[in-house]
């Protein structure tokens, strides 16, 4: 049997916590411990994000830190909470819900800024409802590699410094077993969090709130001229902005994040909530990655909308502070142009075009159209394309297409714009821009079918890819190859 979390401490060399959430006030928030599991072992490691978080190697490995970052042994420093926010859910209010399985342990102070850690998985806490606080291996394993992958690709997201495992046993359709990701971020207020006060309205806490993020993360909203000098509807435009920028990139990547509820977005703008995302194989604006999102809320090509929506939540809860709903629709105006603008040029990077001309809009609509009829490979056909504009040949990337005349048209007309590019050779903007390797659903499921046998080679392999999608990898073609036929069968649900 495992200690209590909380009779144990263990004064981690060089980790030196610090509370500011914390500091808010109880209001925000319930102080416990973990639920202990029994005997943890190692899912994944992330030693890069240890070394960027200044964790002594030695500790890293050890027996400590295994049962630290399973949570059956507190961190000395460390104040572990659970906080409270509320949300919409597909569209509809669902009242409070608040971190039911993920504690708090507090930040660390890093070269990049202060960095928080949670737990995801530690146990139930005062917001769990019906749940169990568990998460299972299967979840935790594609969240780890999602989030890497993520920050890879260059786009905001939460980290993952590592999961372990437990035989314990979580019910969900089936008997599983329990793991715990340890996560990393700025923060993890997430919109719900300023929907919560504003709902029950605590003002004073949600004022509390707005100038915590503001003073730590939005600096600037203080001393803006715009919007009348009101720092809340400067606030809500900067969220507005990074929320625009970022899904942009999940659009141009082809991510599908699943599950956007308001509780799910991040107030930095961040991914975070890895469920039943996916990855594009064939092109197609309507999927849907989410087994239990019958609607298609959550579609692929629905995410920018979905996005402006939680965004109006996010103004509504703000109202208090902001004073006048003009100054707040003023403020969320600005995401009708960012979003268009920021995946035009992300879409501009892809095609190896470093400048911006008039008819480059209708450039990248006529292929999407293209790759849509046609049930294109999204991931292969941009690598394919990036390796075409390097010299390889056109015949890899046309064999895609169905309708290959139409493609040769598409390709005529981009190979006419292309010798306008501008400086630097395209092909290499456009093989540091389109991935070769992507954590497609079936590798993802490969590496935890194994993990479920307690081999994690392929929890390790892939990280090791998607902390480098852009490279090669010699003797790894398998894993940027085309989905199996049983891809197609794989079931993500919110089941996690
Ligand atoms: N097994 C569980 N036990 C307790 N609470 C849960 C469980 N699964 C989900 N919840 C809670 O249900 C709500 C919605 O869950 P959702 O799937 O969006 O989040 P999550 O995956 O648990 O976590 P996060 O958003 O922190 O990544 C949250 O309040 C979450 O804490
Ligand atoms: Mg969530």
């Amino acid at each position: 049997m495992n200690p209590p979390a909380d009779t144990a401490l263990d004064p981690a060399p060089g980790l030196a916590w610090h509370n500011s959430f914390a500091a808010l006030g109880e209001d925000f928030y319930t102080l416990l411990p973990p639920t202990p599991l029994p005997e943890p072992y190692w899912v994944g490691k992330n030693p890069a994000l240890a070394r960027e978080l200044e964790l002594d190697d030695a500790w890293f490995a050890s027996q400590a830190a295994l049962e630290a970052f399973t949570g059956n042994r507190a961190l000395a420093g460390s104040r572990a909470l659970a906080s409270v926010y509320s949300g919409h859910q597909f569209g509809v209010w669902a009242g409070q819900l608040g971190d039911g399985r993920a504690l708090l342990l507090g930040e660390l102070q890093t070269p990049a800024g202060p960095q928080e850690l949670q737990l995801k998985g530690s146990g139930r806490t005062p917001y769990s409802r019906m749940g169990d606080g568990r998460a299972v291996l299967r979840s935790s394993v594609r969240e780890f590699l999602c989030s890497e992958a993520m920050q890879a690709l260059g786009i905001p997201t939460s980290r993952a410094l590592c999961v372990t495992g437990s035989d314990a046993p979580v019910r969900r359709e089936e008997i599983e077993t329990a793991a715990v990701v340890t996560r990393v971020a700025p923060s993890f207020i997430r919109f719900g969090h300023f929907e919560h006060f504003a709902a029950s309205r605590q003002h004073a806490q949600l004022r509390i709130l707005a100038d915590y993020v503001i003073d730590r993360f939005y600096p600037a909203c203080r001393t803006t001229e715009q919007f009348a000098g009101n720092p809340y509807a400067a606030l809500l435009e900067a969220v507005s902005g990074r929320t625009a920028a970022m899904v942009a990139q999940w659009q141009a990547v082809g991510f599908c994040h699943g599950v956007m509820n308001t509780d799910n977005m991040s107030i930095l703008g961040l991914t975070i909530d890895y469920g039943p995302f996916q990855f594009l194989d064939t092109f197609n604006p309507g999927h849907i990655c989410n087994h239990s999102d019958t609607h298609g809320r959550y579609a692929y090509g629905k995410q920018p909308n979905v996005a402006y929506w939680n965004l109006f939540c996010l103004g509504q809860a703000l109202l208090p502070l902001v004073g006048e709903q003009e100054l707040a629709l003023a403020a969320l105006e600005p995401y009708k142009t960012v979003f268009p603008r920021e995946f035009e040029a992300r879409m501009r990077a892809k095609l190896g075009l470093a400048d911006a001309q008039p008819g480059d809009l209708a450039l990248i609509e006529s292929l999407l159209k293209l790759l849509t009829r046609d049930q294109v490979d999204y991931t292969i056909f941009w690598r394919r394309l990036s390796h075409h504009v390097a010299g390889a040949g056109p015949e890899t990337v046309r064999d895609l297409f169905l309708d290959r005349a139409a493609f040769d048209a598409w390709l005529l007309q981009f190979s006419e714009r292309l010798t306008t590019a501008g400086p630097g050779h395209p092909a290499d903007l456009m093989l540091k821009t389109n991935p070769k390797y992507v954590l497609r659903n079936h590798l993802g499921q490969q590496a935890i079918e194994k993990a479920k046998l307690k081999d994690f080679s392929g929890v390790d392999t892939l990280l090791s890819l998607l902390q480098a999608p852009f490279d090669e990898h010699p003797g790894q073609d398998a894993a940027a190859g085309f989905p199996p036929d049983w891809a197609s069968s794989i079931e993500i649900s919110c089941s996690s």
